[in-house]
């Protein structure tokens, strides 16, 4: 059986997609990548969250995925957006790798933790919030582009250090770079950080869709990111906000820690909850409910006039 999946065309996209084919091909189906760019590919100069982030990653796979042109799209599971069109479905979340985030630099030495001063570039606002809470010592500069355009920044000496998700260092081969790995307690990761999502056409043959989803997806990943999204939703954030969230198995329950930094780094609200796995859904949106009642909601308010 053909199956085609679009990916973008970045390093790691292609990684991703040559992983994703892997398993395809080791399930007996006949994959093809197919390279689709997108509009967060082209443009450089202006920040993310200046562009809007709405799927700027994704618009262009969506379309080629209603048109029939490809059968799957991949993505990093953190660069969906928190809720689909109604057309469009997630059918696999592949196994999640190490969640955290890294400090990335040619200076092994180098820590966040000694509290001496170094300039770090990043265009997330989850890192230049947390940066600005925990770690006020630290200079930040804004740096976009694929992880080889920043690799390349820093090589010609943009900044001292980047930060990065683990899971994307590992899969280019970058780990001798990494000087620290970063506690999940403080830079608790973007939601979705480290699984790759499979997004098809809600129209797509059935029995493909049974079979890419039988082959590539982790229940468990699954659920908790989910969860993750769940709460992401309610909070209508996207990559453009500093809001986190991490929900991780426990035997048959599901942890879910989640909150949100303001932009000058000075208010997080932070919340961890637990529940049988099966109410991970219903305790996401509660937990989401309940940050907004305390102050989410101006939070988000002020990030958006800011904006
Ligand atoms: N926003 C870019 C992006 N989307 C996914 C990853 C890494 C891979 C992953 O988290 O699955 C990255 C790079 C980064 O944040 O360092």
């Amino acid at each position: 059986m053909k199956i085609r999946i679009g990916s973008r065309g970045s390093r790691l996209a292609l990684w991703q997609a040559e992983y994703v084919a892997e398993q395809l091909r080791h399930g007996g189906l006949d994959p093809e990548i197919v390279i689709i760019e997108t509009r967060g590919d082209k443009i450089l100069d202006r920040s993310l969250s200046k562009i809007g982030s709405k799927g700027v990653f994704t618009e262009e796979l969506e379309e080629q995925l209603r048109s029939g042109e490809i059968d799957i799209a991949q993505h990093s599971a953190k660069d969906l957006q928190s809720s689909l069109a109604e057309d469009l479905e997630i059918i696999a979340f592949t196994p999640r790798e190490a969640v955290n985030d890294v400090l990335f630099s040619l200076n092994p030495e180098l820590s966040l933790e000694s509290g001496e001063p170094f300039v770090i570039g990043t265009s997330s606002t989850r890192r230049v919030a947390t940066l600005k809470r925990y770690y006020p010592h630290i200079q930040v500069v804004d740096m976009r582009g694929n992880l080889q355009t920043r690799l390349q920044k820093l090589q010609n000496g943009a900044c001292d250090a980047l930060l990065l998700a683990y899971a994307g260092v590992h899969r280019m081969g970058y780990e001798e770079f990494i000087a620290e790995h970063l506690s999940t307690d403080i830079f608790t990761p973007a939601v979705g950080q480290g699984s790759v999502a499979i997004e098809c056409a809600a129209s797509l043959d059935p029995v493909k869709k049974a079979r890419v989803r039988e082959l590539l997806n982790d229940p468990v990943t699954e659920q908790c990111i989910r969860a993750e999204r769940t709460f992401l939703a309610v909070l209508q954030g996207g990559c453009s906000v500093p809001v986190f969230g991490l929900a991780t198995p426990h035997g048959d329950r599901i942890a879910l820690t989640a909150g949100i930094i303001s932009l000058d780094g000075k208010q997080e609200l932070r919340r961890t909850e637990i529940n049988d796995a099966g109410k991970a859904s219903d305790m996401a949106q509660q937990l989401a409910e309940r940050l907004l009642r305390q102050g989410a909601a101006e939070i988000l308010r002020e990030i958006r006039s800011a904006l």
